[in-house]
Order: structure tokens, then sequence, then C-alpha cells
């Protein structure tokens, strides 16, 4: 299961033949078996259990059990993982948290290119606190340079999702704490790609996606992570029912439960947790670090084969593998009809405005026939000019 160089195994999935699924960093494939599964729990589980299956399905620990095959992927200490609500929600929670842990400070340092639900949640909770709380977003390679005492919150994503720079998490998280911030990781482009350090790292807050690598399906839970040192006195803002000491006490005041468990909120949604829960089956025993050697060996031929085939592109990520996630995205003009030209020809990527095809590399399944393919098809596009076509133009809702 560990060894890299038996990838890619196809297999593991249920992907639709003669596709290249280079979108795994926005929605994770299926995994092959989630679908039997996710019929157990329908039929099995909550159509004969009904209310019982709370206890009898597992269902009230299930988030507590993904949580538990999460944490070793992010490195976490065990017990300081929630499972829930989305990445935008699990952010609103700890940045309430992290301000908290700086009450005499009002800046919240963050990259102007960051994802935009990260800046419109900082926002969003500054403009709810008001009393001069706000967010400072730098230009990405500016960001570090603006650590400094008037900073209470530092929340960066590790990896960009257009460029797929990755930032240094041990260096930056070492240089806020120095100046006395709290710092909060957005773990979207990280997780499930390759080895995450937090605990290793010094990390106070983290979230993260359940849907893209680690393949939880649309809408998939999220993830949040508390360093034990915050754990125990946190207090949450969204403090539900879930997070009380004793939910079925139904006690009229609120009490928060043990350590991160105080996270949670509300009902968890079974059936997407249970997926996610299957899905997790494919990291189990597998060695994060082999899995990320392979992908920079995978995302340095992507680059070699596009730019030998399409010189006209421009690489938007960076060539040094060691400062790089694990998606590869070049600069075109028209990067929106281009990449709807791709997809029609089964080579699936995404475009991220304003000019960025993004091509999303998971050694699971994704080798290096598939990219030489994607590079092909993708030349032969440009070459002929068969982007240029009216059905290629017009925007989806969802891009
Ligand atoms: C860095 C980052 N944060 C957060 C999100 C998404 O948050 P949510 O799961 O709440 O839609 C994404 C992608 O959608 C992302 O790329
Ligand atoms: N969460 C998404 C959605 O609900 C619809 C379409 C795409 C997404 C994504 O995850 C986008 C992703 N964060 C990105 O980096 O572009």
């Amino acid at each position: 299961m560990s060894d890299a160089t038996a990838l890619p195994q196809r297999d593991l999935f249920d992907l639709p033949e003669g596709v290249v699924y280079l979108d795994g960093n926005s929605l994770g494939p299926l995994p092959r078996g989630t679908a039997e599964r996710l019929s157990r729990a329908v039929g099995a589980e909550w159509g004969a259990q009904l209310v019982r299956g709370w206890n009898d399905a597992g269902w009230i620990d299930l988030p507590d059990r993904v949580a538990a095959r999460i944490a070793p992927l992010i490195g976490a200490e065990p017990g300081t993982v929630a499972v829930g609500d989305s990445t935008s929600v699990n952010l609103f929670k700890v940045l309430a948290a992290a301000m908290a842990l700086n009450p005499e400070r009002r800046v919240i340092l963050s990259d102007a290119g960051n994802f935009p639900t990260d800046l419109y949640i900082a926002d969003g909770i500054c403009r709810f606190r008001g009393e001069g709380w706000r967010v400072e977003a730098k230009p990405s390679e500016e960001v570090e340079a603006a650590i400094d005492e008037s900073v209470a919150v530092l929340m960066l994503t590790q990896v960009d999702y257009r460029t797929g720079r990755r930032r240094d998490m041990r260096a930056v998280t070492e240089k806020a704490h120095a100046a006395g911030a709290v710092v909060i990781w957005d773990l979207a482009h990280s997780a499930g790609a390759f080895p995450v350090e937090l605990a290793a790292c010094g990390a106070d807050f983290a979230i993260g996606c359940g849907y893209k690598f680690l393949n939880g399906g649309p809408g998939a839970p999220a993830f949040l992570y508390v360093a034990p040192r915050h754990a125990a006195t946190v207090e949450p803002v969204l403090s539900g029912w879930m997070g009380h000491a004793a939910p079925f006490a139904f006690d009229p005041g609120y009490r928060p439960g043990e350590g991160v468990e105080r996270m949670k909120v509300g009902t968890p949604p079974i059936l997407s947790m249970t997926a996610l829960e299957d899905a997790l089956r494919l990291f189990e025993g597998r060695d994060l670090a082999a899995l990320e050697t392979r992908a920079q060996d995978l995302c340095d031929h992507f680059i070699a084969a596009v730019e030998a085939r399409c010189p006209g592109l421009v690489l938007a990520t960076p060539r040094d593998r060691a400062v790089r996630g694990s998606h590869v995205s070049f600069r075109h003009p028209e990067g929106y009809a281009v990449m709807q030209a791709l997809i029609a020809q089964g080579v699936i990527g995404d475009f991220r405005a304003p000019d960025i095809l993004r091509f999303g590399i998971t050694p699971l399944y994704i080798g290096e026939a598939d990219l030489d393919r994607a590079a092909e098809v993708l030349g032969e596009i440009l070459d002929s000019g068969s982007w240029d076509r009216p059905e290629f133009h017009a925007r989806a809702k969802v891009t």
C-alpha cells in the first residue's frame, strides 16, 4: 500500500473510462467501494435502524472516527482535530478563538491572493466584532515581511489555490510567534497531498476541506485543528449543543466539551461523513512522503511536457519542487475557453480567473501517460485554435 512505485492505482477509484482527471484538487474522484458503503448507510442504517442508528450504527462517534483518521495526515496530535461544518465555518470558529488569544491587538494579517472565502470570513468577523478589528491583506510576497507586533492573527493558506506556491509552515509560524501573533493555516490544498506537520511546526490552529485530496465527495465535511496548548481554554463562539460537555443532559446552561470536542456545533451530516470516512481508507498505511515525491516527479514531468508542446503558455507555478503543492498552473489570456475545449476532450482541469489553467496532480490515479496525453491534447487545441468557439466561451455557473 505504501509503495509509491506501484502507483498509479486507478482502480482504487470509479473513474470514467477515457477521462484524464486533473481536478482532484477541487473535487476528488469517487473511491471504489464508497458508493456501496453509502448505499448501506442509507438502506441498512437510516432505512432499517431509523433513529437507533445514532447508537447502533455508531453515527454519534462518526465525527471522532473521521477526525482520528485525518489527524495523522496533517501531523496533528491525537484528539486535536474536529470534523464537521464547512471550511468557511471552521475558519470563523478558529478565527474567533485566535482573536480572543490576542485581545490587545487588532490586525488579522493575510495574503491578498488568499482564497476569497478566507478573506470574506475574516472581514465579516471584524465587522461583527467592531472595536477597530481589521484585515490587512498584503500581496503574497510581502506578507512575511509585514509580520510585526501589531498582528494579532496571521491567517494563511499553505498552498496558493492559483499558483500552487507552498509556504514554509515552520519558518512562517516561528516568525509570527516571535512577534506574538497567533497562526491559522488553511490546509485546503495540502491535506492528503503531502505530509503536513502542524504539531512539529507549532501551528496554533488549522482548517481544511474533506472533498479535495481526501476524496470525501462534493460538500464533504471539513476539519479544524486546535493545538493542545489552546484546546482546554478556547471559548467556542459557535457554542452549539454538540460541543457541550454533555449534549444529552439538555442542560440549559452551556459547558464546553473536553478539548477540541467543544469546537463541534450541531448534528453531523451522517451520509456525507460516512462517505468521507470510507474515502479515508485509501490513506491507511500510506507513506505520504513517498506520495509527495511521486507527485513532484509528476509535476516536473507535466511542466516539461507542456512547455515542450505548448510554448505559448506561461508557467504560474514555482519550478522549485520544494515550494509547491500538488497542482500545476499555466497562464493563457483565453484560459477559460481553452479549459472548456480541453474538458470537452476528456482532459479535466479547471480555470481560475483571470487567466489560470490549473491541473491537480494526484499520483494515486495519475501517471506519466495521462500527463503526456493532457499535454498533447492541449497542444492540439492551442495549435488549431479550436478553443475559439462560442460554446467554449459561454460561462458556466461553476468553473
Ligand atoms: C484555500 C481554500 N479555503 C477554503 C475553501 C473552501 O471553503 P468551503 O469548503 O467552505 O467552500 C477553498 C475551496 O473552495 C479553498 O481553496
Ligand atoms: N468548493 C467548491 C465548490 O463548492 C464548487 C466548485 C469548486 C469548489 C472548490 O473547492 C474550489 C477550490 N477551493 C479552488 O481552489 O478552486
